[in-house]
């Protein structure tokens, strides 16, 4: 059975204090499905929200990460770093990271490595634009972005990542892909997965959905069979709105 997961990307959204009160809110709100849950603040916020949300069922994630260990990187933080503060989990390769900070999938493949060589979970994001979907170039798009950055990790690797399928038109717009179109992609992602490593490590791959995912839409996305959960931006910054999504399993 795969890990069901919700995590929620808060981006570069709420100060210490905005922070701290939305932790509060997401305190007080019950959980009624077996999902992971996962929220990620912007990097100021990860210790004092580690330290907060600790033994609360809710895992503390990075938005992003460097792949150097340490060294004259100005404004970049590693993956020891992340640990030092508690953090297990990163978000790499999100389609704002590769289209405001040139990130390559060569720069996210050398990211992935030193995660993992961290002994950290990756929540590796890709999803094709608009124009890509309108010239039905979608699946190219995706797994040139899913091989180049991951094909090179041995099968065990896969035991750490999830993956996050964002299509990009979708992102922050209110425009949803359909349920049909989201499983219909990650179905093709498994199958990308398992032409590679077969059908054991394919079947065994979270896959999230990511993409203006709502309360009144996560019921119908989710019920779709190779739909492992979301990475919910917007809603996530709402608690209410947040663990409806995570309810909705
Ligand atoms: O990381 C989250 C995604 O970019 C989705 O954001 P959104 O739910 O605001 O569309």
């Amino acid at each position: 059975m795969r890990a069901q997961i919700v995590a929620g990307n808060w981006k570069m959204n709420n100060d210490l204090s905005e922070t701290e009160s939305l932790i509060a809110s997401l305190k007080g709100q019950t959980k009624t499905s077996d999902a992971e849950v996962m929220v990620a603040p912007t990097a100021t916020n990860l210790y004092p929200a580690y330290n907060s949300l600790k033994g609360s069922g809710i895992e503390v994630i990075a938005q992003n990460m460097h792949f150097a260990a340490n060294g004259a990187y100005t404004g970049e933080v590693s993956a020891t770093m992340l640990k030092s503060v508690g953090v297990e989990t990163v978000i790499l390769g999100h389609s704002e990271r590769r289209e405001y900070f040139n990130e390559t999938d060569e720069m996210l493949a050398k990211k992935v490595d030193a995660a993992l060589a961290n002994d950290m979970r990756v929540i590796f994001c890709f999803g094709e634009e608009l124009a890509d979907r309108k010239s039905g170039n979608h699946e190219n798009v995706v797994e040139s972005q899913i091989k180049n950055a991951l094909f090179h990790l041995e099968a065990d690797a896969f035991k750490s990542i999830v993956l996050a399928y964002e299509p990009v038109w979708a992102i922050g717009t209110g425009e949803t892909a359909s349920p049909e179109q989201a499983q219909d992609m990650h179905a093709f992602i498994r199958k990308t997965l398992a032409d590679k490593y077969g059908a054991v490590v394919a079947d065994s791959v979270s896959i999230l959905y990511g993409g203006s995912v709502k309360p009144n839409n996560a019921v119908e996305i989710f019920s779709k069979p190779d739909v492992d959960g979301g990475l919910i931006g917007g809603a996530s910054l709402n608690a209410e709105d947040f663990f409806a999504i995570v309810n909705a399993f």
